[in-house]
């Protein structure tokens, strides 16, 4: 089963991934962009690039993505294991469907679902998504601003597009309200991720 974790810079997705590692130590925890090939270091070099060409960075995430398929994200589900994915799909829909909307490079009526048409002939789709739900300001003070996409008018249109994704797919999306503390969000996240693995042959926490 592939669960994922999205939500905006800042609203808390690593801690709880951190604290799933403890609870599920059979899974497989991963993470988008990688931070062990270098497309992902290509990723985080972009990243660090503030004129980076907006079409290109949405190809290196997603050659970033075709790589941690083949060789993650494929072989732990054919041997029937949970993964757990700090982002995925997802996040490439929502930052780069805003990116490439505000930079006008793509002769598209709809960026987010060129973004999706990109991915549909090779990618896998999610069993499950649990959407850490902040507003732009929370995100953008907790993540400190540290990078491009960390900043508040960004993150509006960053949460506009996951708001049509969970729109689009009601069944696959949970959003759990991030803003409460901490020890709350992982207990939302616990009985999700309970609800989702019964009945499914996989072992719960
Ligand atoms: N529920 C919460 N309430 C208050 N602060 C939180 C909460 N969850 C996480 N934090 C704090 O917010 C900061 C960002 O958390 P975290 O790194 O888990 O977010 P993230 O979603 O993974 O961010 P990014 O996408 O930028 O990596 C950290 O300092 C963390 O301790
Ligand atoms: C996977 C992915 C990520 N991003 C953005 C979101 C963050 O600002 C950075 C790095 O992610 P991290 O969780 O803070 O390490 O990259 C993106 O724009 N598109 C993506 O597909």
């Amino acid at each position: 089963m592939l669960v994922t974790l999205e939500g905006l810079d800042g609203s808390g997705k690593t801690t709880v991934w951190e604290a799933l590692q403890e609870r599920y130590p059979d899974a497989v925890f991963t993470r988008e962009p990688t931070n062990d090939s270098w497309y992902g270091d290509a990723v985080y070099r972009s990243i660090r690039d503030d004129d980076a060409d907006s079409l290109a960075e949405l190809f290196l995430y997603t050659a970033d993505h075709a790589d941690h398929l083949s060789r993650v994200i494929e072989p732990a589900l054919e041997a029937g294991d949970l993964v757990l994915s700090d982002r995925y799909s997802d996040s490439r829909f929502a930052y780069q469907g805003a990116t490439l909307e505000a930079s006008d490079r793509l002769a598209v009526d709809d960026h987010l679902e060129y973004v999706v048409d990109v991915h549909e002939p090779f990618s896998i789709p999610p069993d499950l998504t649990i959407y850490l739900d902040v507003d732009p300001e929370t995100a953008a003070e907790r993540a400190g601003a540290t990078n491009k996409f960390e900043r508040v008018d960004y993150l509006e249109s960053v949460r506009d597009n996951y708001e049509r994704l969970l729109e689009r797919e009601p069944d696959r999306f949970v959003r759990i309200d991030a803003t409460q503390e901490p020890d709350a969000v992982l207990e939302a996240v616990l009985g999700t991720l309970e609800s989702a693995l019964e009945g499914s042959g996989l072992e719960s926490a």
